[in-house]
C-alpha cells in the first residue's frame, strides 16, 4: 500500500488516514488514526491540478468536474500570470493558483500540463519533487535527451510517473512493439496545417507563408522540427519517442491553404509490419494550432488510469 503526505503534514494511506511523527534517531514513525476523514477522502478520489487555462486546459478542467467528476477532484488551475485563471476556476468552483508552490502544497495526485514545453522545464522535476504525478501534453520539451533523462530520474527518485497521452494522433501502442521487434524501424511523420495553424513559429522567422499554393515548410528531424515549431509537433516527438527517438525520426511539415484539419501522418515500417497511422481532426475553436482531440486524449487517459481495465 502506498502512502502519500497531504498538506497538513496528515499521511493518507490506502482508506485509513493517519498522522504521522519522526522520533530518535532509529526513524521509526508513529502513526496516529485519526476520524476526520473528509468525504472526498473517504471516497479516494484522485486529486489533480492543472496547468495552462487555454484551449486544451479548459477542456480538461471542464471534464474533470463534469464526466470525470466520480473519479476525480479538480483542485485548482494554474495560468502564465495569477489573474489568467481566477475567472475559469471561479465558474469550477476550484483554486485559482497564484504560483507553482500553491499547486504543490496543494499535493495533487496528478499534474495535468497543457501550458508548453518552457512550463515543463521550468516546473517538471519540481512536481515530480513533490510527489505528484505528471501527465505531459508537451511531450515535446522530451525531444532533448539530457532533459528527458534528469526528468525521468527525478521521477524514479520519487517513485511518480510520467504519463504521455495519445495527443492529437493514435497508434503510440503499435510504434512501440514494431521497436521491440527491430530496433532499425523506420518512422516518418507528415503534418499538414493551415498556414494560420503554423504562424507564429519560430521555425518561419517572420515569413509569410502562401495562401494560395502548399508548400514544404520543413524537413528534418523530429529534434529540429520541434525547436522549429514548438507548438506543432509535439505528435511527432511521441511518435518518435515511441520508436527510434527524436534524432531518428524524419519529420516533414506542409502549409496547405484552405485545409479545415490538422493532419497527422506517421508511417512506421521494421522487418515485418508496416503501418500508417493517418488522423485528421479539427483544430480548437480557440487555437488553430491544437488539435480538440489532444486535450480528450487527456481526458481518456485520466479515465483509463481510473479503471480496472487498463489499455
Ligand atoms: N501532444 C499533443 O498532441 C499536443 C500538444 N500540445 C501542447 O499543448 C500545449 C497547450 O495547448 P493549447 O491549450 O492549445 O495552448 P494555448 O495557448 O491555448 O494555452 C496555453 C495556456 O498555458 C498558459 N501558460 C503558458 N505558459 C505557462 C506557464 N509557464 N505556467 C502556467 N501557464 C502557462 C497560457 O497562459 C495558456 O493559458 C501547447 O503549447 C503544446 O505544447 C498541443 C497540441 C497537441
Ligand atoms: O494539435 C495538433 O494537431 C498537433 C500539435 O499542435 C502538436 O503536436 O503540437
Amino acid at each position: 500500500m502506498k502512502a502519500r503526505l497531504l498538506s497538513g503534514g496528515t499521511w493518507i494511506c490506502g482508506k485509513t488516514n493517519i498522522s504521522k511523527r519522526l522520533t530518535g534517531p532509529q526513524f521509526s514513525f508513529i502513526f496516529t488514526i485519526q476520524n476526520n476523514l473528509s468525504k472526498e477522502d473517504k471516497e479516494m478520489k484522485k486529486r489533480v491540478s492543472v496547468i495552462g487555462c487555454g484551449a486544451l486546459g479548459s477542456i480538461i478542467a471542464q471534464s474533470l468536474t463534469g464526466m470525470l467528476r466520480e473519479q476525480y477532484i479538480l483542485l485548482g488551475i494554474l495560468g502564465a500570470t495569477p489573474q489568467e485563471p481566477i475567472k475559469p476556476a471561479e465558474e469550477l468552483g476550484c483554486k485559482a493558483y497564484g504560483s507553482l508552490e500553491a499547486l504543490l502544497a496543494d499535493t495533487p495526485d496528478y499534474v495535468v500540463e497543457a501550458a508548453g514545453s518552457d512550463a515543463v522545464r521550468q516546473y517538471g522535476a519540481r512536481i515530480l519533487a513533490a510527489g505528484s504525478n505528471l501527465i505531459l501534453l508537451s511531450v515535446g520539451a522530451l525531444a532533448d535527451e539530457t532533459f528527458r533523462h534528469s526528468l525521468g530520474q527525478a521521477a524514479e527518485k520519487c517513485d511518480c510517473k510520467i504519463y504521455l497521452p495519445s495527443g492529437a494522433i493514435g497508434g503510440l501502442d503499435v510504434l512501440r512493439a514494431m521497436r521491440l521487434m527491430d530496433k532499425d524501424m523506420k518512422i516518418r511523420v507528415e503534418n499538414r496545417k493551415a498556414p494560420h495553424s503554423l504562424e507564429g513559429a519560430p521555425g518561419l522567422a517572420g515569413k509569410q507563408l502562401s495562401i494560395e499554393r502548399e508548400e514544404l515548410v520543413f524537413s528534418g528531424s523530429a529534434l529540429e522540427a520541434i525547436r522549429s515549431f514548438p507548438k506543432n509537433v509535439n505528435v511527432a516527438v511521441a511518435a518518435a519517442l515511441s520508436g527510434v527517438g527524436p534524432e531518428n525520426t524524419t519529420v516533414e511539415i506542409v502549409s496547405v491553404p484552405g485545409l479545415e484539419e490538422n493532419s497527422h501522418c506517421i508511417y512506421g515500417q521494421n522487418k515485418s509490419v508496416r503501418v500508417t497511422l493517418e488522423t485528421s481532426s479539427l483544430p480548437d475553436p480557440s487555437n488553430p494550432r491544437s488539435s480538440t482531440l489532444a486535450a480528450w486524449s487527456v481526458v481518456s487517459l485520466l479515465q483509463n488510469l481510473a479503471s480496472p481495465f487498463q489499455f
